[in-house]
C-alpha cells in the first residue's frame, strides 16, 4: 500500500460504534487522511448518516462487510475500533495484506500474553505481534511511534495498540511525578470518573438511564482490566514496579473521563517545585495543558477534543502526598482522538493534523 506523506486512505471497522463514529467524525475534518471504508457487521450498504444523521450532508458513505481483501483493496491504513477478542481476529489479516493497523482494543497494549489471558480470560491468538506493537501515547512514547512511521515509510504495515481511555488519563497525571524520581512508594492510587459513552454502545443494565443517571457509583472494584495496563506503563515510566490501585466510576455524563492520582512524595518537595515539574514535562506538548497551581481540569474543558488537562497540587496538610488529575474525552483523547494522533505519526503527517481545535467553552 502507498504510504504517500498526504491523503492517506483509512478504513474505520466498528463504525457503528461509539469510538468508530468519532473516528469517522475526525476523518472527515481531517486534511489529509480520506475515509475509503466505514465498515460494520450487520449494517453492510445502510448509509453512515442512516445510523447517525449528525453525518448527514458531510458523509455520503454507506457500510462495507470488515472482510480484510476488501480493506486492502480500498485501504492504506485501518482503525479497529471493535471489542477486545474482535481485534485479535482482524489484525493479522490486515497486516498480512500490507495494511497498517491503529488498534483501539486492548488486544495488543499488554506486552505479556500471560497478563492478557489473566485479565481477558481468552487466549491470545497472535502473541508475536506483541512485540511489534507499539503503544500509542504519543506524550509518553512519541520515538517509537516515529520509529514505527519510518518502518511503515519503507514499506513495511505497522501496529499501533491505542491506549485505553482510563490508563490515558491516569498515565498523563502520573508521569510527570514518576519521571522526576521525587515518588518514594512504589503505589499509585488512580481514582478515575467516566462518562456513560465509556462504555460504549450497546447498552447494559448498568448503563440505562434510569439505572446511570442522577448518580454515580464505582464499580470494578480492586478488579479492572486497566489495571495491569496502568502498571506496564507506569513502570516504564518510573523504571522500577508500579503497584496500582484503580477505581473507575461510571458518572452521569454521555462523555468526559477525569482520573485523580494520589502518589507518596519525598516530604522536602514544595507545591512550587511540583506546579514547576509538569508544566516543564508538557510545555511543548500540543495536547496537554497544565492549569495554574491550585485549579484542577474539568472534562467539559475538553469535551469533544483531543486534549488533555492537567491539573497539580501537594495535599496541604500531608505534604508527601501529591494529588493530580488528568481530564480528557473518553471518546477524544481517550479513543478515537489519540488514535487519529498515532495515526499521523505512522504516515509522518503534523501531529496535530485534524486535531487542533478547542472545546466548546459554554
Ligand atoms: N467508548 C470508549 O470511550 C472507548 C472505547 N475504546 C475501545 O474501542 C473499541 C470500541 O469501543 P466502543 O465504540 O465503545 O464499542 P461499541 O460497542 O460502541 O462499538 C463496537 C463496534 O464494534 C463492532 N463489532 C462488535 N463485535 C465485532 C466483531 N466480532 N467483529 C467486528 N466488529 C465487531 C460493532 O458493530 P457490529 O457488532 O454491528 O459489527 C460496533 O460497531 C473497544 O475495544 C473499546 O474498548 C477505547 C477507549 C475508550
Ligand atoms: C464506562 C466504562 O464502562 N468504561 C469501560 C472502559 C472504556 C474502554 O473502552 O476501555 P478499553 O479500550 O480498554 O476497552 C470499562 O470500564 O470497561
Amino acid at each position: 500500500m502507498s504510504a504517500t506523506p498526504s491523503h492517506i486512505r483509512v478504513c474505520v471497522v466498528g463504525a457503528t460504534g461509539f469510538a468508530g463514529v468519532e473516528v469517522v467524525r475526525l476523518v472527515l475534518a481531517h486534511p489529509d487522511l480520506e475515509l475509503a471504508m466505514a465498515c460494520d457487521r450487520k449494517a453492510a450498504g445502510v448509509a453512515l448518516s442512516d445510523v447517525y444523521p449528525a453525518l448527514l450532508g458531510s458523509c455520503a458513505a454507506t457500510f462495507s462487510l470488515p472482510d480484510p481483501d476488501a480493506i486492502a483493496a480500498a485501504a492504506d491504513l485501518a482503525f479497529l475500533a471493535v471489542p477486545h477478542t474482535a481485534s485479535l481476529a482482524i489484525t493479522p489479516a490486515l497486516l498480512e495484506r500490507g495494511v497498517s493497523v491503529v488498534d483501539l482494543s486492548a488486544d495488543y497494549r499488554l506486552k505479556d500474553p500471560a497478563v492478557y489471558e489473566a485479565w481477558y480470560k481468552t487466549p491470545h491468538t497472535s502473541p508475536e505481534l506483541l512485540a511489534e506493537a507499539v503503544y500509542g501515547l504519543p506524550e509518553l512514547n512519541r520515538a517509537a511511534l516515529v520509529e514505527l512511521g519510518r518502518r511503515r515509510a519503507s514499506g513495511k504495515p505497522v501496529l499501533v495498540a491505542a491506549p485505553g481511555c482510563y490508563p490515558t488519563a491516569t498515565a498523563l497525571a502520573a508521569a510527570p511525578a514518576l519521571e522526576a524520581g521525587i515518588v518514594t512508594s512504589s503505589l499509585v492510587v488512580s481514582d478515575a470518573k467516566s462518562g456513560v459513552s465509556g462504555a460504549g454502545r450497546k447498552p447494559s443494565e448498568r448503563t440505562h438511564f434510569c439505572h446511570a443517571s442522577d448518580s454515580v457509583e464505582a464499580y470494578g472494584v480492586g478488579s479492572h482490566r486497566h489495571t495491569p495496563e496502568m502498571e506496564q506503563t507506569l513502570s516504564a515510566v518510573a523504571g522500577s514496579p508500579v503497584d496500582v490501585v484503580f477505581t473507575p466510576h461510571l458518572v452521569p455524563l454521555k462523555r468526559g473521563l477525569v482520573a485523580t492520582v494520589y502518589l507518596e512524595v519525598a516530604p522536602e518537595v514544595t507545591p512550587d517545585q511540583v506546579q514547576a515539574i509538569y508544566e516543564d514535562r508538557y510545555r511543548d506538548e500540543a495536547l496537554v495543558s497544565v492549569l495554574p497551581a491550585h485549579a484542577m481540569p474539568s472534562c467539559a474543558s475538553v469535551a469533544g477534543t483531543a486534549r488533555a488537562q492537567v491539573g497539580v497540587a501537594l495535599d496541604a496538610r500531608r505534604r508527601h502526598v501529591l494529588v493530580a488529575s488528568a481530564a480528557i474525552d473518553n471518546l477524544g483523547k481517550g479513543a478515537a482522538a489519540q488514535a487519529v494522533q498515532c495515526a499521523n505519526l505512522v504516515c509522518g503527517l503534523p501531529e496535530t493534523a485534524g486535531l487542533d481545535f478547542v472545546a466548546p467553552v459554554v
